[in-house]
């Protein structure tokens, strides 16, 4: 930690004297917020991105109505921020982000930060990290490793979506997400590398198997083939692996985003719920011990190492039963069930509904939140999984947040697309940044601020 150590903290107050946000577009070109605030340090920015597969308890993403070819603007957010949030923290110190955070949510008064909007509010929340990391003389991981108290700072395992398919891709496939992990290499350079490899072997074969139309992508830049059933994607992608030389050091994870195919009137799980209603076969429509049964029954062929939403977001008792059952050997994060919510973490807590919870810090707004869901994780040796949104912009916050934490793997999509690897180029900044000191989770992903 050479370059770090040279640095000497200012720790001095970073007074907010201006605020101002404006309309921008993700990267699925539909509009969202960015702010910026500014302090004598000078001008700091922060995106917000969305999500497509969103969870029902998230805090409240504030969209305009009416309907554009490009989706709902945020014209009203951007409102918020200038004449609302502008007004109300002008003078605030952006080194105090507890203080600053719980500001923002009393000035909003709701539970779900419907009044203001999620969305204004975390710009917000996250551009006051950047001004208070400048005012601290200290790079953003290393002002959000001291804000989190975490105990050592640590490079997180990639986890590569390499095909998509459920609502982020036009093909029949019911899972959203397919990843390679590259749990073996030995630091986050070659976990790229290894992420790159596969990405290119797998490009290869589907040509071969599947025809040149089969490598267009999806939203979060996996490839997006014709095909339709969930073993397919896997067997692909341990070929891929196999092709790349790489077997035994890039093991799979999968989120089937599984709320989605939830049909919650029959109370049962279509694997065919992107097929026409005749194509549509009884075999793949699952009751909840049906698809434990699936999933143990992946997890016995295949090398999956982490599994993400399994079962629809009110379905705590088929994620315990999972858990119960594969919980040692493989990571059972929860996502929708969740939302980065103290609360419903402590419910899933409770009930051993998984093992892990996914961090995105725009399902619940404040990074102070999304801090807090972390500890109680931790506390309860759960493991922390940071994520990305299928909608995303070029901000790289939650990659400096993911080393701070040292939550041990992160997603952040296929290792291609800008949106996605501005995420990761930024952690092979940190890792040579922290030089001899950067310690790659590896194996050890699931030992989240506990390294
Ligand atoms: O389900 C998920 O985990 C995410 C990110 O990959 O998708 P979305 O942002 O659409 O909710
Ligand atoms: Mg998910």
């Amino acid at each position: 930690m050479a370059t770090i150590a040279k640095r000497t903290r200012r720790n001095v107050p970073a007074k907010i004297t201006k605020v101002h946000a404006r309309e921008i577009y993700d990267s699925r070109g539909n509009p969202t917020l960015e702010v910026e605030l500014t302090t004598p340090d000078g001008t700091f920015r922060a995106d917000v991105p969305s999500g497509a597969s969103t969870g029902d308890k998230e805090a409240h993403e504030l969209r305009d109505g009416g309907a554009r070819l490009s989706g709902k603007g945020v014209a009203k957010a951007v409102t918020n921020v200038i004449d609302v949030i502008g007004p109300a923290i002008l003078g605030q110190d952006a080194i105090d982000i507890a203080s600053l955070d719980a500001q923002l949510c009393a000035l909003d008064g709701t539970t779900d930060k419907s009044k203001l909007g999620a969305n204004a509010i975390l710009g917000v929340s996250m551009a006051a990290c950047r001004a208070g990391a400048a005012a601290a003389g200290e790079p953003l991981y290393v002002f959000l490793n001291r804000l989190a108290g975490s105990p050592k700072m640590v490079m997180p395992m990639p986890c590569f979506n390499l095909v998509n398919g459920g609502v982020h891709a036009g093909n029949a496939l019911p899972f959203q997400e397919f990843f390679a992990c590259p749990t073996g290499a030995s630091t986050f350079r070659e976990a790229m590398q290894m992420g790159a490899e596969t990405y290119h072997a797998l490009k290869a074969l589907l040509k071969e198997q599947h025809g040149l139309d089969s490598t267009g992508v999806g939203d979060e830049g996996g490839f997006a083939p014709k095909l339709s059933s969930p073993e397919d994607a896997l067997k692909l992608i341990v070929s891929a692996v196999e092709r790349a030389g790489l077997t035994g050091k890039v093991t799979l994870g999968c989120d089937p985003a599984a709320s989605e195919m939830y049909d919650k009137d029959r109370g049962v799980y279509n694997l065919d719920f992107k097929k026409p209603a005749a194509e549509q076969q009884p075999e793949n429509i699952m009751k909840g011990d049906d698809l434990v049964a699936y999933w143990v029954e992946m997890a016995g062929k295949y090398p999956l190492t982490l599994l993400e939403d399994p079962f629809d977001q009110s379905d705590f008792e088929s994620h315990a039963k999972l858990t119960a059952q594969i919980g040692g050997n493989v990571e059972i994060v929860g996502d929708d069930i969740f939302c980065t919510n103290v609360q419903l973490v402590k419910e899933g807590i409770e009930r051993r509904a998984t093992n892990a919870m996914l961090l995105k810090v725009n399902q619940i707004g404040t990074v102070t939140e999304a801090i807090a869901a972390y500890k109680l994780c931790v506390e309860h040796e759960w493991g922390v999984f940071v994520s990305h949104r299928s909608g995303e912009t070029e901000d790289t916050f939650i990659a400096d947040l993911t080393v701070a934490l040292g939550a041990g793997h992160l997603k952040s999509g296929a290792p291609c697309r800008s949106e996605r690897l501005a995420k990761y180029n930024q952690l092979l900044r940190i890792e040579e940044e922290l030089g001899a000191d950067a310690q790659y989770a590896g194996t050890d992903f699931r030992k989240s601020g506990r390294f």
